[in-house]
């Protein structure tokens, strides 16, 4: 079968030691060739077959027959249906090249091993667990020095920054506390600092629909597209977005040597989620604004940066087009947040976030247990935070299930005008601020 017209031009790789290496899939052109609104970008691709086939082919072979100089030789180092989604990533990240690997997790570990021994990293005190859990291998394996600060102040970032800082690792909004974090002044501070600083960016809780960290000063974005990328929990994958050609390249090499590049058939199924991210999020987004707002009426402290209450309202609307939809809240006591996880029918208890069901989940017990209790008291993780992950549900159905979850927790009542107000005084449940249950 021909190789799909549009579909990857050859080009020459060499490894770090000069040697050449198969063809990999060629960058897109600078700005991507972007036409249309992001909207009807994320649907229209160019490039198709010799049967200009609708939805591009999998290309489910792992061996290219011809012999040396040919486009593809093998489906590690590169496969025609994993170009063309890599094609269609670059473009809608604003980047130069988008490289897609086997998930969120495998997109980190790649750009992290550019690190060396003695190298510093300057990070967040509120990440995903398991960039948490990596980023402790690499200090305690690695010999990598990793500063965790709270990125949401720049001044702290700041003295944390040197010309020995290699790289930035951030995340915005943050997974779970759904800090902010200044993408533009903390990627302006760490190339001040040093100029060959690597400022990386995990986009998954904004997704490229919402938030370009390349846009802003960042030298990668990367995702995980197992969020809302693919959107339906069907498929693990991770995104990596550059515009530095060494960069990608340096990727590229550790893809092809590791051989955690995303394989054809998830690369077609996430080329499919991709077209309905549009769609999709502004749906989710609504119905999350919707019930932040309705659990910040009842009471709960929200954390949600399309409440006017964040106290990063003003930083995150000047950096992303969205606020997502994913929340979190605290109800006061551990107990109380594992009842009214266990009593919603359509949020289901699961980790994870991004896809069209509605999910429910207790990070410090879930996503997040990979952290341990001390490091996440000392932190300042609530120990009885619960996330919600909004879907594309009818917002009355999801509103009436976490009503009806709230009261059978005990967390409010039902008042005579039938509205459903908090029972702070209820003697069983102890609904106080103060989180009461141990860890
Ligand atoms: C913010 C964030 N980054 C990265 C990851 C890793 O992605 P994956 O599960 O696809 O490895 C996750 C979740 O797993 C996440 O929540
Ligand atoms: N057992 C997994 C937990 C995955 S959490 C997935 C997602 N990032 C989330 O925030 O819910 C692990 O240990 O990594």
């Amino acid at each position: 079968m021909a190789v799909p017209s549009g579909i990857g031009k050859a080009m020459k790789h060499l490894d770090l030691d000069g040697h050449d290496l198969p063809p990999s899939p060629a960058p897109s052109s600078p700005n991507n060739g972007r036409k249309y609104a992001l909207a009807t970008e994320l649907v229209y691709t160019e490039g198709s077959d010799q049967y200009n086939s609708s939805s591009v082919p999998i290309y489910q072979s792992a061996t290219f027959k011809g012999g040396p100089g040919q486009e593809y030789d093998y489906t590690r180092s590169g496969n025609p249906t994993r170009t063309h989604l890599e094609r269609h990533m670059a473009k809608i990240m604003n980047a130069n090249r988008a490289l897609v690997v086997s998930s969120g997790m495998g997109a980190c570990d790649v750009i992290t091993r550019i690190l060396k021994p003695g190298d510093e990293v300057v990070t967040g005190d509120d990440l995903y667990g398991g960039t948490n859990r990596l980023l402790t291998y690499l200090k305690t394996n690695g010999g990598i020095i990793v500063h965790h600060v709270d990125t949401t102040k720049l001044e702290t970032v700041k003295a944390a920054l040197s010309e020995k800082t290699t790289m930035v690792l951030l995340e915005t909004p943050t997974n779970p506390l759904i800090k902010i974090v200044d993408i533009a002044g903390i990627a302006a501070a760490a190339h001040a600092a040093n100029p060959d600083a690597v400022v990386s960016v995990d986009n998954t809780m904004m997704s490229p629909y919402l938030q370009n960290p390349l846009d802003l000063g960042a030298d990668v974005s990367y995702e995980s597209g197992t969020k809302y990328l693919s959107g339906h929990h069907d498929l693990m994958a991770g995104i990596i977005g550059i515009n530095n050609a060494a960069l990608g390249d340096k990727f590229y090499f550790m893809i092809n040597s590791t051989g955690c590049g995303l394989a054809p058939f998830d690369s077609w199924l996430l080329l499919r989620g991709v077209k309905t991210l549009a769609v999709r999020m502004e749906k989710q987004q609504t119905n999350a604004n919707a019930i932040a707002s309705f659990l910040e009426n009842h009471g709960f402290k929200v954390r949600y940066p399309g409440l006017k209450s964040h106290p990063q309202y003003a930083l995150h609307w000047s950096q992303a087009r969205g606020a997502g939809a994913v929340l979190s809240f605290e109800t006061g006591s551990i107990s109380l947040s594992e009842r009214i996880v266990e009593a919603t029918k359509l949020f289901g208890i699961s980790v994870s976030f991004g896809c069209v069901n509605s999910l429910i989940s207790m990070p410090c017990r879930m996503s997040h247990a990979s952290i341990d209790p001390a490091t996440r008291k000392e932190r300042a993780l609530p120990e009885d935070i619960i996330r919600l992950c909004v879907g594309i549900e009818d917002l009355g159905d999801l509103i009436d299930d976490l009503s009806q979850a709230l009261v059978r927790a005990g967390a409010v009542k039902l008042t005579q005008d039938g509205f459903i107000a908090r029972n702070p005084d209820d003697a069983e449940t102890g609904t106080t601020k103060q989180v009461v249950d141990e860890p």
